[in-house]
Formats: structure tokens, sequence, C-alpha cells
């Protein structure tokens, strides 16, 4: 019989519910959790949730060092909710868009020793979820976790299946067709669909490159403001439009373009980020403000889609070594780096100085 969930449809639904704002259940061997997202989060629920047992606030160690609270586990803090806390006070200590008008929400007391587990995987899956991650956890044994997930009909996931860093997920091309470009009349693109739930990627084949050897290729993770609204604050646009000239022109290579929207943590994230740069952070420290590494992407994906492609070698047009040590990684080889230095202005120079400096970019 297959009429039941098996452990990646199971994440897909949690992570739907999350963003919906229901709880879901993390069971682990002995103890389990009640998981929400404090900014989804319906306040009658946290009601609920609390009538079950304390309830700790999971935050990452980014978040955890604004606020200055302890981060005993390293990667992450387990506040524990205020007796008094209510509704305004957890989304606050989530989302850093009030930091500057409400400094003083602590002080916080963080949990220390006793094991975190269920509390990193809750922020694994919100972040996957591109909710904030911070996260409403109650621990209790986990026949209990299940049998309230039981009563009350909510998604469970089994600990051991979320991972901190999810294993690289097998995309399937779904559809292909010819799509004439502007740059280059044999134009073919191609959508994958991940097997767990996430977005699709496509793959934008201009010609038809020999597979045996070296393909020119451009990794473009989505963009929304400056790939299609022409922004100024990143070289994104730029970036995309020279690689398809490159492309066209060169009658030959592949575009793939990731829906990585904001470095892996979406749009609305996105958003909370550039606002957070407009109070005069730059876009890594904005990224921690909110809980988030500088970069959340999964580049295996643009790997794995070249290699069901049936290439084996790529000129990789990117000036960022992570993308080149990544396609090496997962068996792609890197015979050249081709450098797409445009769409400098000033309002960029900032963003591309702190990627060169923070985050390793070539220059
Ligand atoms: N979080 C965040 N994401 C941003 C910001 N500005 C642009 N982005 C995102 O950054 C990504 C840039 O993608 P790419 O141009 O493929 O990557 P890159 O790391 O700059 O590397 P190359 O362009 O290949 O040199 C896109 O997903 C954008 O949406 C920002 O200030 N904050
Ligand atoms: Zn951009």
């Amino acid at each position: 019989m297959s009429l039941g969930l098996d452990a990646v449809e199971r994440l897909a639904r949690a992570r739907s519910d999350l963003r919906m704002g229901a709880g879901i259940a993390v069971l682990g061997p002995e103890t389990g959790a009640l998981v929400m997202a404090a900014e989804t989060v319906p306040a009658a629920r946290l009601a609920d949730l609390r009538s079950l047992g304390e309830v700790d606030l999971a935050i990452t160690d980014w978040r955890a060092e604004t606020l200055k609270a302890r981060a005993y586990d390293g990667d992450l803090a387990r506040v524990a909710l205020p007796a008094d806390a209510e509704i305004d006070w957890v989304r606050a200590t989530a989302n850093p868009a009030a930091d500057l008008e409400w400094p003083m929400k602590g002080p916080y007391l963080t949990r220390r020793g006793g094991d975190p587990s269920l509390h990193r995987a809750a922020i694994a899956l919100l972040k996957s979820a591109h909710l904030l991650p911070a996260a409403l956890v109650v621990v209790l044994p986990a026949a209990e976790v299940a049998a309230l997930a039981e009563t009350h009909r909510l998604s469970s996931v089994a600990l051991s299946d979320v991972p901190p860093m999810p294993v690289a997920p097998v995309l399937v091309e779904i559809a292909a067709a010819r799509v004439p470009l502007q740059v280059n009349e044999a134009g073919r693109v191609r959508v994958f669909r991940p097997r767990d739930g996430t977005e699709e990627h496509y793959a934008v084949e201009v010609g038809a490159a020999d597979r045996a050897r070296p393909v020119l290729c451009r990794l473009h993770s989505a963009c929304f403001t400056g790939d299609l609204c022409g922004s100024l604050k990143c070289d994104c646009g730029p970036q995309l439009h020279a690689a398809l000239d490159q492309i066209g022109t060169a009658g030959e290579g592949v575009l793939l373009y990731l829906n990585q929207e904001g470095r892996g943590i979406g749009l609305a994230n996105k958003m909370r980020a550039y606002a957070l740069q407009d109070q005069g952070f730059d876009t890594v420290e904005a990224n921690h403000r909110l809980g988030f590494e500088d970069d959340e992407r999964d580049f295996r994906l643009g790997a794995n889609m070249l290699r069901t492609m049936g290439f084996r070698e790529v000129r990789l047009m990117t000036n960022n070594p992570r993308k080149v040590a990544m396609m090496e990684t997962c068996g792609l080889r890197v015979v050249e780096r081709v450098p797409l230095k445009v769409g400098k202005t000033t309002f960029n120079e900032g963003y591309l100085a702190t990627k060169a400096a923070k985050s390793g970019h070539l220059l």
C-alpha cells in the first residue's frame, strides 16, 4: 500500500503547515516537540501551546547575538518564553524590523544543557519554508506528542528525517520546449521539478552543445527586483542579460535559473533585509540580524541539472568562488571561470564591495 506519505512528503506538508501558522509534531526517539513558527502563529494558538508545557523560542546564534542572548547550544539559543510574553513580544524577538524602536525586549533567559536537536530541526524546517528562523517549541515525551498530533490531525515528521543540511534534492525534467530568444533563435527552456515539493528550477539552453565538451554556463539565482524590475541595488539584471548575450553570441550554452530568491531566504525575507539595509546595515549584516547565514543557497541543484542534461565539464560564468567549488564537489569539472563584471551603479557599489570583502566575491 503506498497511500501513506513518505518522509519527503511529510516534510513538504509540514513546511506548508508552518507557513499557514499551524503547529506540527517533530518526533525523536524519546522526546518530541510541538513546533510553530513565531512569524505565523496566531495569538490563540500560542495560548494553547502554552497550556501544554514550557515554551521555548528557538532562534539562531546570529539572531541571539543581535539580541544579546547567550547561545549555549552553539548554532542556536533556546529562549525561555517569559510568563507575560504576548504574541507581539514573540514576533518582535523573531523579526528585527523594530529592533531600533524597541531595543529592550530582554533580558533573555536562555536554556543550557539538555538536547537541542528538536529545536535545531525546527529551525531547519522554518528556513526551508522561507520563514524567519524563530520557532516556538514545546518538548514533551514522544508518545504524548504523537497522541496530540493524532488528536488534532497535525503533520508529523521524524527528527531523523530533518537533517540540518538536507540531501540535494533529486530533480526531474518535467517539460521542455523551443523558445526563440532575442539573443539567439535556437533557445530551449527546460523545467526541472525537485521531488521534495520545493520550487522548480529552469535551464535555458541555446543551440545543442556537445555533451563531451565543456559547456559555457551561467548559474544564476533568481532576483525578482534585479532580473524583472531593473533594480539598481544589485547587479543581477545586468549579469543575467550579459550572460544570455554571451551564450547567444557563442551559439551554444546553458543558463541555469535557480529559484533561490534572496540568496535562498525568499523574497519576503529579502525585503526585510532591504529594510534593514535602509537602516544602515550591509547585505551580510542584514541577513545575520534576521537570523540567517549570509548565503543559504544550495548550489548542488545547478550541478544536478547540468549532470542530468549530460554535461560533465563547464566554463562557468560567475564571480563567486563558492559556485565554482560546489560544481567541483558535485563532480563537474570547471575548466574555466568566466568573469561577469557588469551592472555597477552608484546604488550597488557598497553591496558589491561587501560581497567582495565578506563573501569572497571577485571584483
Ligand atoms: N539576502 C539578500 N539577497 C540578495 C541581496 N541582493 C541580492 N540578493 C540575492 O542574491 C542573489 C544573487 O545571485 P547571483 O548573482 O546568482 O549570485 P552571486 O553570489 O552574486 O554570484 P555571481 O553573480 O555568480 O558572481 C539573488 O538570489 C538575489 O535575489 C540582498 O541584499 N540580500
Ligand atoms: Zn539582485
